[in-house]
């Protein structure tokens, strides 16, 4: 047998689990780049554990459905998986951050040409789902009784085989309940992947633990904010500055080579961008560069 891969037991060490596949497994992992951390050694599919560029955080790769698992019981510190995992295994687990990405929504759904119309007309049905922990709970607390038949992906197939009345599963583009012919009862609730940790990491290890959620959460900041850079007559600054937002409104420089002219700096939405330009030459700014952020740190 291999040896397990022990902790490090010095409190200024930590584990984060991430997803090793699926399809939040590449927001993640690119998450976990741009947040600094960067993985060392490259972090392949097949890697179980992969050193960062801070020597105290390692990163396990976990299926994200043993991920709260691994967090609960300390395995690892921190974990990154959906919030629908969590709640799945009712793990305990302190939610840190919502990282606002792998969005989905789990329904329950019945076919096309169903009776169906409420999920109190469920009562004796055969539930076909992926989630049997949040299935079970969900029909129990609006009391009615259903038969929960637990499988491990392509849920929606199980109405035609004969297998379920209805389904408990996941969607968010909705092309794949289309598809099968199937259409939403309830919605049951939304999930989104989310930072986690474990309650006695967070008392023993929570500097370590407070440096990488501020990593993480400075992308989140970041993310679809860009930066504004100009030059602008001293005559025309009124004006510019009106147009201009900014984090704690615009920076204003002296230019070195010419006491007329003033260099203007703003933080503004990706989204503002295309109109905020046109406006800004208007008013008298020019050499305009806009530019990406990577991180803010409020
Ligand atoms: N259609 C979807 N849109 C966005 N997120 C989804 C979707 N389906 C699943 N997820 C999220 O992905 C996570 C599940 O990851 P999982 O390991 O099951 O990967 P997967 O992409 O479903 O791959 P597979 O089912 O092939 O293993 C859950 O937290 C879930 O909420
Ligand atoms: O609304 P949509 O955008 O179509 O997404 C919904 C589908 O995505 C997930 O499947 P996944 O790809 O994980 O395959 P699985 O069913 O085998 O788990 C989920 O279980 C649905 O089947
Ligand atoms: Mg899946």
């Amino acid at each position: 047998m291999s040896k397990p891969v022990s902790r490090n037991p010095d409190p200024a060490f930590i584990r984060l689990a991430i997803p090793n596949k699926g399809r939040i497994a590449g927001p993640v992992h690119e998450l976990i780049e741009k947040s600094g951390l960067h993985l060392a050694d490259g972090g392949g599919e097949r890697r179980l554990i992969a050193r960062t560029r801070d020597p105290h955080v390692e990163i396990l790769f976990a299926r994200p459905i043993d991920i709260p698992e691994y967090v609960a019981t300390g395995v690892a510190d921190l974990g990154i998986t959906g919030k629908d995992m969590v709640l799945e295994r009712g793990s305990e687990v302190k939610e840190l951050l919502d990282l606002q990405t792998g969005r989905a929504t789990l329904v329950v759904a019945v076919p096309e040409e169903s009776a169906v119309e409420s999920i109190t007309d469920l009562d004796g049905a055969r539930v076909a789902t992926e989630f049997p922990g949040i299935t079970r709970a969900f029909f129990a607390e609006h009391g009615v009784a259903v038969t929960v038949v637990t499988v491990g992906g392509a849920c929606e197939a199980t109405p035609h085989l004969g297998i379920a009345d209805a389904i408990v599963d996941l969607t968010s583009s909705g092309t794949t309940l289309r598809t099968n012919h199937l259409r939403v009862v309830r919605e049951i609730l939304t999930s989104t992947t989310i930072l986690v940790a474990n309650p006695r990491s967070l008392e023993i290890r929570h500097e370590k633990i407070d440096e990488v959620v501020l990593a993480l959460d400075s992308v989140l900041q970041a993310k679809g904010q860009c930066y504004l850079m100009m030059n602008v007559h001293r005559s025309a600054l009124a004006g510019v500055r009106e147009i201009l937002p900014g984090l704690s409104g615009p920076t204003v420089m002296d230019v070195a080579s010419d006491e007329n002219l003033v260099a203007v700096h703003a933080v503004v939405n990706e989204e503002r961008v295309y109109q905020l330009i046109n406006q800004l030459k208007r008013a008298g700014a020019k050499d305009i560069l806009v530019m990406p952020i990577e991180r803010i740190i409020r």
